[in-house]
């Protein structure tokens, strides 16, 4: 393990059992926080590791994209969003490959994980997801930059509640992690997590701002720590977003925290993955570093708008036989 923490990590005879259910947090042990390293190079190596490197048989392959489907938060995060735009998001949502491409490939009933929408969308989004089953995720408290007064932040989360949002994703204030206030941001997200009440919270550390892989394991210790449901890596917005080192980071958090605490916390990698190969490498990532209890939905999505386009592609070509041998993932 690449994190300091890893070396205070309990033997295998101390591990709490797993604790099934939500995530409570705990008091913010800042010994732990402030133990918590990455080192860059190892991490990075890892993550050149992960891509490409062997093939999967053609049945498989398409199981898996359909368990990347399952995870996907469909998402729209426009400033031109209208609630005809997020009503046919939401039928895509309902039904996210053609109905002979599922019939063919024995994946009928298959949804995506959520619909993942602004405040003002949410209404729109309930109504076309009624009876479904899917639920609606709304970005909060300010997002993107997390900037808005704190008192109207924790209004936002509960007007989405109201609204009908199922999952709030919030965004940290980045500021706290810059200038090292860990008590700040535990305060702040214990706040956001209170303000969610019954519905799941997905805490956005926008890690492309956070400076260093450091201050990305040291975030993701606090926000799980004052209960996040999820921690998810970026906005969208940020000009670098998802990427496969800070997933090491932040999974191996969870890790280490799942084995501290006994409970799972989700991840979430959101941002600029639009193609079904990467998604392939993030379950890859997830398998190997968290384990196959972590690849379904309420424990793992994808935040993406444009992903589940190329799955769709890549189903198609399966069923068409237009499969390329060259078309190569690392799962077995
Ligand atoms: O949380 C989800 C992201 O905003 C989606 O980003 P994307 O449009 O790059 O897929």
């Amino acid at each position: 393990m690449t994190t300091a923490t890893a070396t205070a990590s309990p033997t295998a005879t101390q591990l709490p059992q797993t604790t099934e259910g939500r995530n409570p947090g705990m008091d913010l042990d800042m010994d732990w926080v402030m133990r918590a390293r990455a080192n860059r190079s190892a991490i990075e190596r890892r993550a050149t590791t992960l891509p490409g490197r062997r093939s999967v048989k053609k049945d498989h392959q398409a199981a898996w994209l359909a368990r990347a489907i399952s995870c996907i938060d469909l998402t729209t995060l426009s400033g031109d969003d209208t609630a005809g735009r997020v009503a046919r998001l939401c039928a895509k949502a309902r039904q996210p490959v053609r109905p002979d491409l599922l019939a063919a490939l024995g994946l009928e009933g298959l949804t995506v994980g959520a619909v993942c929408v602004y405040h003002d969308m949410i209404e729109p989004a309930v109504t076309a997801l009624h009876g479904s089953g899917i639920p609606v995720a709304a970005v909060s408290t300010g997002f993107p930059a997390g900037l808005s007064p704190f008192h109207l932040r924790l209004a936002e989360i509960g007007e989405s509640v109201q609204a009908g949002a199922e999952e709030i994703d919030i965004v940290i204030s980045r500021r706290k992690v810059l200038t090292g206030d860990w008590q700040g941001l535990y305060d702040e997200m214990r706040a956001f997590r209170a303000a969610c009440g019954a519905a799941h919270v997905k805490a956005i550390l926008a890690t492309g701002e956070l400076g260093t892989l450091q201050n990305v394991a040291r975030a993701s210790l606090v926000c799980m720590m004052a209960g996040a449901d999820f921690i998810k890596t970026s906005t969208g917005k940020e000009s670098v977003n998802a990427t496969l080192p800070v997933s090491l980071v932040m999974v191996r958090a969870i890790r280490e925290y799942h084995e501290r605490t006994g409970y799972r916390v989700g991840y979430k990698p959101a941002g600029g993955i639009s193609k079904a190969k990467d998604a392939l490498v993030y379950l890859s990532l997830i398998k190997e570093e968290l384990g196959d209890r972590w690849l379904r939905p309420d424990l793992f999505r994808f935040g993406a708008s444009s992903l589940l386009g190329d799955i769709e592609r890549q189903l198609e070509h399966h069923v068409t036989g237009a499969y390329s041998a060259a078309w190569r993932h690392p799962m077995g």
